[in-house]
């Protein structure tokens, strides 16, 4: 996988963003452990707190497919600095990846921050807290 593509799928999956709210659009991409590619963008409501945001959507369709653990995923904004997932996300992203994970932030400039989700959320409530 090369993380080039992998942006490059997120600014495509950015581009059909519903944003008629922020006008802020995100894209994410994300590739499963099988090696299969989801794409997700941000889709706001009337109704504001509705909104899913790009990084939600693309996790929702791979998990609706079948697909649970993400190995790489990009996100994409128009920000000054790589993009800052908002903490929501970042909960949902912890669901489904694991410490080799590797995470991609960026925007459109080129810019691009490798992390994990160890980095965005340390602590993260998880399934071995609910189980202990
Ligand atoms: O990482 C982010 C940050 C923001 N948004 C969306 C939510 C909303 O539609 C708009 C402005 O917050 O951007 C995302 O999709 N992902
Ligand atoms: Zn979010």
């Amino acid at each position: 996988m090369e993380t080039k593509w992998l942006i490059e799928q997120a600014v495509k999956a950015r581009q059909k963003a519903y944003v008629p709210y922020s006008k802020f659009q995100v894209g994410a991409a994300l590739l499963t452990e099988n090696d299969l590619l989801f794409l997700g963008c941000n889709v706001e409501n009337a109704s504001y707190g509705l909104t899913n945001c790009a990084e939600r959507t693309a996790i929702f369709k791979a998990v609706s497919e079948g697909e649970q653990t993400i190995k790489a995923m990009a996100i994409v904004g128009d920000t000054e600095g790589p993009i800052s997932p908002c903490g929501a996300c970042r909960q949902v992203i912890a669901e489904f990846c694991n410490e080799q994970t590797k995470i991609y932030l960026a925007n459109l400039n080129g810019d691009v921050q490798e992390t994990t989700i160890n980095e965005l959320l340390p602590g993260y409530f998880s399934s071995k807290d609910l189980h202990q």
